[in-house]
């Protein structure tokens, strides 16, 4: 008998729902017995903006617990984790992917085109509030933070001080909550975030049973789509800081399947929206990301913004908000 695997969360709603779902595949997998440790992060314990908080805060205590052989495997958001990876440490798994697209929340049932000029849209990430102003709809996009929850009564709760919220679909499917969506938002208007919707589960590298274990979990399509997606961001983050949208979506082709990959970079105030897009296998998902992302700054995303630090800085402004 082995002992049981110890999975670490967050506590959040959204957390302890994700890491559930991935606990009760694993069972199915392996039929082994999975506890849920609950770490708490930096991220949790502070209610200072994200942005000062910086990027990875939600994911570092992760990996410091996994690292110290606290837990065995942990579940992360995808889009929350850095482009660099994390030394000792092995995405095993990239489980399929829930739907990507964003989503409104809007008072009174309303799509965004229904949503009057001046009308408030709250959303956490630079990438959604340029998208909303590259739609020249004149609506006030408002920087929000916080659990899904409140999120969605900062729109619809009696004491509502917006008229929408733009979330992930993704974040309101796991929690059962997909009812209060009044317009799930075509990517054409709204890109989502790289990797947005998918999960990554991790363990240690040198924990060589589990890694074959937790393989069982993985989905092939959703990681050649991920891995295209992250491959544009990383190689954006070295050239421009501008909010980045990207989305890979598989399709059979003819004789063969097919990546399909959009992206996008769009200054916070929506006057420039620079959008490409390119095919190719999914054998060749990271070139196909990295060579999308030299079209992009071929046609001036690292120009989109100011000088780094200033008001479009997506990583100091934002941080892991996306
Ligand atoms: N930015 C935070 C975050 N990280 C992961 C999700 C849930 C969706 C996902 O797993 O991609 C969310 C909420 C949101 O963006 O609305």
């Amino acid at each position: 008998m082995s002992a049981p695997l110890r999975l670490g969360t967050r506590g959040s709603a959204l957390a302890m729902a994700q890491s559930g779902h991935v606990a009760d595949a694993v069972r199915a997998a392996t039929g082994r017995e999975v506890e849920l440790v609950e770490v708490i992060t930096a991220g949790d314990r502070s209610s200072a903006p994200v942005q000062r908080l910086g990027v990875g805060v939600f994911v570092s205590a992760l990996r410091d617990a996994l690292l110290a052989r606290e837990i065995d495997f942990a579940v992360h958001s995808y889009k929350d984790l850095p482009t660099g990876g994390e030394g000792g440490l092995h995405i095993a798994a990239v489980p399929p992917r829930e739907d990507p697209r964003d989503a409104l929340v809007a008072r009174d049932g309303r799509t965004l085109a229904e949503l009057p000029p001046g009308a408030t849209v709250g959303t956490g990430a630079l990438r959604r509030i340029a998208q909303l102003n590259a739609l020249g709809l004149q609506l006030t996009a408002q920087p929000i933070r916080g659990n899904v929850d409140s999120r969605i009564r900062r729109a619809l709760g009696a004491d509502a001080d917006l008229d929408a919220v733009v979330l992930a679909r993704a974040g309101l499917a796991r929690l059962g909550r997909t009812a209060e969506i009044t317009e799930t938002l075509d990517p054409m208007l709204m890109l989502p975030a790289p990797a947005q919707g998918a999960l990554a589960v991790e363990c240690r590298i040198d924990a060589l049973d589990l890694v074959e274990q937790l393989a069982l979990l993985d989905h092939a399509p959703t990681r050649a789509a991920v891995t295209a997606e992250r491959a544009l961001l990383a190689t954006l983050e070295a050239g421009c800081s501008a909010p980045v949208a990207a989305y890979a979506e598989l399709a059979e082709g003819d004789d063969r399947e097919e990546i399909y990959l959009r992206g996008a970079v769009i200054s916070p105030d929506g006057s420039r929206d620079i959008r490409l897009s390119r095919t190719g296998t999914p054998a060749d998902a990271a070139e196909i990301g990295k060579a999308l992302a030299a079209e992009l700054l071929e046609l001036g995303a690292d120009s989109i913004l100011g000088p780094p630090g200033g008001p479009g800085t997506r990583t100091q402004q934002f941080g892991s908000t996306e």
